[in-house]
């Protein structure tokens, strides 16, 4: 069943931030729970047959339109609109019950204390004295409300006994326990779920999508204790872009992010099932291939990642495409070895590529350094 966009928590708020998006989806959570919650309770009013009690349910209806209204600000973005509406569209949907239509023979001003709980974990704390004004308020209603007998409707307390009070009386009580209940689960799902986001989010440089740094140093460690339980290499290429500056300075930085996005995704394409492709800083990349073998199959490797970014062609809108090469230096780490010397051999390496006329690969412990080029 196709889910309507505006209900969609899976599909909704693309745009915003990790923490932005927890706190949207869970105001669309209460408002759902809100809707159903009160769903029922009116379907209750309507089908006891009493016309106060039917009154009262068409007394729901602005409430709906209001959670409508709260589904629809959050998906525009306009958030603090909505969390701000939902509660005080909770609160006045469940003073026109209590006050207009039950009294307290109804436990509908449980919903009061719902509202309390939740305030705090909607609102936002920017507002916090609105709201601790907000939660002071309701949960003051709540237990007032359950220590005085409030019969506004005559009807009421003469149908006290009757299944409809009786239902409605243990749907609030449910309600109360079941709404926190799912609100705390859900809570804790979005929790996890921001932490997640927010882990591959700092180990990702935003430009390429790539591993960041940090994002490979934890990478790296892992990969050669393992290759060092194989007893096998783990190659690593440093790969630069010859000549970057002057596409910066040529045409653009924007031009400039361009390139190094198509470096990018030319060198993730070309990686091997097992390898991995980071960005290691500015404009260099770092290439990690645990099942190389030995130097050959790890400049092969490197060798083919130099003729496929040379092959290809930047577009640019008002000039000739722009042909891009790269230098890369390649060095293995032996299982007894340390990643850091194997980086230092491996920019040595690169270094020498740079100045013996860029474009080609240098692999560490070739004696004649220049293993390929073109
Ligand atoms: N557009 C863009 N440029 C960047 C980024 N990071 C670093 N750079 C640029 O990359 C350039 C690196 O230039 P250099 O280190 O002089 O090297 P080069 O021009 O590539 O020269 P060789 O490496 O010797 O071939 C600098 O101009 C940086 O500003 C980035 O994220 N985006």
């Amino acid at each position: 069943m196709k889910i309507p966009r505006i209900l969609s928590n899976t599909i909704a708020f693309p745009t915003i931030s990790a923490i932005g998006r927890r706190k949207a989806e869970l105001v669309t959570s209460v408002a759902l729970l809100a809707c159903g919650n009160l769903a029922v309770y009116a379907g209750a009013q309507v089908a006891s047959g009493d016309p106060k009690l039917f009154v009262a349910a068409l007394s729901l209806i602005p409430f709906l339109i209001a959670m409508l209204g709260v589904l629809w600000l959050n998906r525009l973005g306009r958030r603090m609109v909505a969390r701000w509406l939902l509660m005080t569209a909770i609160s006045s949907g469940v003073a026109t019950q209590v006050f207009i239509f039950h009294g307290t023979d109804v436990r509908t001003y449980f919903f009061f204390g719902c509202a309390g709980i939740v305030a705090p974990v909607i609102l936002p704390w920017r507002h916090r004295m609105a709201t601790l004004l907000f939660v002071a308020f309701h949960l003051f209603l709540f237990v007032w409300l359950d220590s005085v007998e409030l019969h506004v409707s005559p009807e009421l307390v003469a149908a006290h006994e009757s299944w409809t009070i009786r239902t409605l009386d243990a749907w609030a009580r449910a309600t109360f326990i079941v709404s926190i209940a799912i609100l705390i689960w859900k809570m804790e799902f979005l929790t996890r779920r921001t932490e997640r986001e927010l882990a591959a989010l700092a180990t990702t440089d935003a430009l390429t999508g790539l591993l960041n740094r940090r994002g490979v140093d934890a990478l790296l460690k892992h990969e050669l204790a393992t290759a060092a339980r194989r007893h096998t290499t783990l190659w690593l290429a440093v790969i630069d872009i010859d000549h970057f500056k002057l596409v910066n300075d040529r045409f653009s930085h924007a031009i400039g992010d361009s390139a190094l996005r198509q470096v990018a995704q030319t060198l993730s394409a070309q990686a091997r099932d097992g390898d991995f492709v980071a960005r290691w800083g500015g404009e260099e990349f770092l290439v990690i291939m645990p099942s190389c073998g030995d130097s050959n199959g790890a400049a092969t490797a490197a060798e083919r990642m130099r003729q496929s970014v040379a092959a290809g062609k930047l577009a640019m809108a008002h000039a000739a495409p722009l042909t891009l090469t790269i230098s890369i230096g390649v060095a293995g780490v032996p299982p007894d070895g340390d990643i850091a010397s194997a980086i230092s051999q491996a920019d040595q390496a690169l270094y020498r590529a740079k100045s013996s006329g860029r474009n080609r690969v240098v692999v560490a412990d070739e004696p004649h350094g220049i293993l390929a080029q073109r």
